[in-house]
């Protein structure tokens, strides 16, 4: 058996002047979770449409489980599972309706009470598509991409507009899922979904993929450069405190309030940072020594800025 879920080489999309994707390279193994982040217009939607033969490539080549997404479309529909961003369903439907209707397009389904009950869908499986709320919608909506039992499963922001309790439901599903040998593609702007969920993370911007790896590898990368990050009154003046520190140290305020100091951690850099507060008149807390997270990895390699 192939043991390849998702190969892109060199994909091109444009959309007239748009070019969406420009040259995207990945390789996903089967039975992992691999979550795309990047920022807005990143090009992640664009990738999955692909991957699902929504859309078609300008250049380069995908093998979805093997086949083309376009041109094998037939033999691959019943092997995926699809959960497009924002979900969708008929306004009137009920819950329970929806999903069985899937589920009677699928040669071997999954029983969609059991699955509804699972993501805590069995209290409204009576109710219309438009009276649940968003959460529910959405993981009404992941039943749907479930239920017809997908080797490959794509999901564009599945946990989006969940309530804590949810995602994490969800999360412990997708787990379930690929040590039962599914293989998930997700999108997420939620780093922590992507930390605590994938065993590859890819980070797209501008069309192209600009870094990735599993989690730990991805943070572990300068991980001799540990940080020391704080809090205390917002708008100290971080070059003044990155003056008292040797040369080559950069302190910035990465949210009001927030502080972080890179440049290498030592017993005297906490002393002088916290000496230097006190002479601010101001108290450093919640005091952190540690590696970057993936959220600082995230925004160092995409930037600051915010996207149109
Ligand atoms: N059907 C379309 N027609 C024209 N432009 C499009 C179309 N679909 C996407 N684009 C453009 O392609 C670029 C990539 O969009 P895409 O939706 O793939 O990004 P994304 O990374 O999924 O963003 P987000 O995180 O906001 O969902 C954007 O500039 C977008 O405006």
């Amino acid at each position: 058996m192939n043991t390849t879920a998702v190969e892109i080489t060199g994909l091109v999309k444009r959309f007239g002047a748009v070019t969406a994707v420009s040259g995207l390279d990945l390789t996903m193994p089967r039975a992992t979770i691999l979550a795309l982040l990047g920022p807005n217009g990143a090009g992640k939607t664009t990738t999955v449409e692909v991957c699902e033969g929504f859309q078609e490539a300008d250049e380069g080549t995908v093998r979805v489980l093997g086949l083309d997404p376009v041109r094998d479309s037939a033999a691959l529909r019943p092997r995926i599972g699809v959960m497009p961003q924002g979900g969708g369903a008929y306004p009137g439907v009920r819950a329970d309706e929806m999903v069985r209707l899937v589920a009677s397009c699928a040669a071997h389904p999954l029983d969609p009470a059991w699955l509804l009950d699972v993501l805590g869908l069995a209290g409204v499986r009576r109710t219309p598509f438009k009276r649940l709320s968003g959460g529910q919608q959405q993981r009404l909506s992941l039943a749907c991409a479930l239920v017809g039992r997908p080797e490959l499963v794509f999901l564009d922001e599945p946990t989006a507009g969940m309530d804590p309790q949810a995602r994490r439901l969800v999360w412990d599903l997708l787990a379930a899922l690929r040590a039962d040998g599914v293989s998930v593609l997700l999108t997420t702007h939620l780093m922590e979904e992507a930390e605590s969920l994938a065993d590859t993370v890819v980070i797209v911007d501008g069309g192209r993929v600009i870094a990735s790896g599993s989690p730990t590898a991805l943070t572990a990368e300068h991980a001799e450069d540990a940080q020391l990050r704080f809090r205390a009154t917002a708008g100290l003046d971080t070059d003044l405190l990155a003056a008292a520190l040797p040369e080559g140290y950069l302190v910035t305020e990465s949210a009001p309030g927030s502080y972080r100091v890179c440049g290498g951690v030592d017993p005297q850099v906490i002393s002088t940072v916290t000496a230097w507060c006190a002479q601010q008149g101001v108290l450093a807390e919640e005091l952190h020594v540690g590696r970057r997270d993936l959220e600082e990895v995230f925004l160092e390699l995409t930037g600051r800025e915010l996207r149109a």
